[in-house]
């Protein structure tokens, strides 16, 4: 079995640093991969570059997100009266990904908007990922569903583990698939390493920290060891995305990949 792959999230790693200079640091802190969530204030051949310049490589961005304490904070894929928005968000999207060789393309589900039911807006949720399956087809770009925790995103579309695979599996275009947040799973959900059993097949793409105050593992109330164990026990290759706020440092508080990754 081989070992697990972290890359680092450098929306939460390396802010000890100007953005376009936490790739070299990442780099230098022994990662391969990196993901964020938002490009979208840099040309793609600036940060392609950064990319190449040190031989990392880009697992993921999000679909747009709006500014924090706006109801569209957590994404517009479940908005029933912005399709036309969220389809042109979409598309830039899918350019950064491809013109990044990323993995994937995140699409940030959303609260359900002020004035609108779950169920008008899960439908909308759904027609959205569907469409936008069908636009990514033969890019090599998938697409990833997140469940959100309540506590963070009171509101957000997706609850549960199971209720993200209904929906890959209701596209049924083999590019759609879960984005496993081990933080916002313990939240809501807890249960984590038959959890992991359940919905670990299958699952695209897996990101963590450590609750309640989402640092690094081993700051708070998961038992990480246990959890890389399964992870790794479950045959799952591929990225682990680093998305926690270092509680002191970024490098001072990597020491978790030797202490508790197997
Ligand atoms: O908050 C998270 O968890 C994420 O993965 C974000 O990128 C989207 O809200
Ligand atoms: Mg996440």
């Amino acid at each position: 079995m081989s070992a697990l792959r972290f890359d680092a999230n450098l929306k939460w790693l390396f802010t000890e640093h100007e953005f376009l200079d936490r790739f070299a640091a990442a780099a230098a802190a022994g990662f391969t991969g990196v993901e964020f969530p938002d490009p979208y204030p840099y040309e793609a051949g600036e940060l392609r570059k950064r990319l190449d310049d040190n031989g990392l490589h880009q697992v993921l961005v999000n679909t747009p997100m709006g500014a924090k304490g706006t109801p569209e904070q957590q994404g517009i894929t479940c908005f029933p009266d912005l399709v036309p928005r969220f389809r042109d968000e979409f598309l830039s999207a899918l350019d950064y990904a491809v013109a990044l060789g990323a993995d994937f393309v995140h699409l940030v589900g959303g609260m359900v908007p002020p004035g609108t039911s779950r169920d008008r807006a899960f439908a909308r949720y759904v027609a959205n990922v569907a469409w936008a399956s069908e636009q990514a087809a033969g890019t090599g770009v998938r697409l990833l569903l997140e469940a959100q925790n309540k506590r963070d995103a009171p509101g957000f579309i997706l609850e549960t583990q199971a209720q993200a695979h209904a929906v890959a599996e209701v596209c049924d275009a083999g590019n759609v698939g879960v984005l496993l947040d081990v933080y916002h799973a313990q939240i809501d959900e807890g249960d984590l390493l038959t959890l992991l059993g359940t919905e670990l097949p299958g699952a695209f793409h897996v990101q963590i920290a450590d609750p309640p105050s989402r640092h690094e593992p081993g700051t708070g109330e998961v038992n990480f060891k246990s959890v890389f164990a399964a992870i790794k026990a479950s045959g799952y290759d591929g990225w682990i995305g680093c998305e926690y706020a270092p509680a002191a440092g970024t490098v001072a508080g990597l020491g978790w990949r030797e202490e508790l990754a197997p």
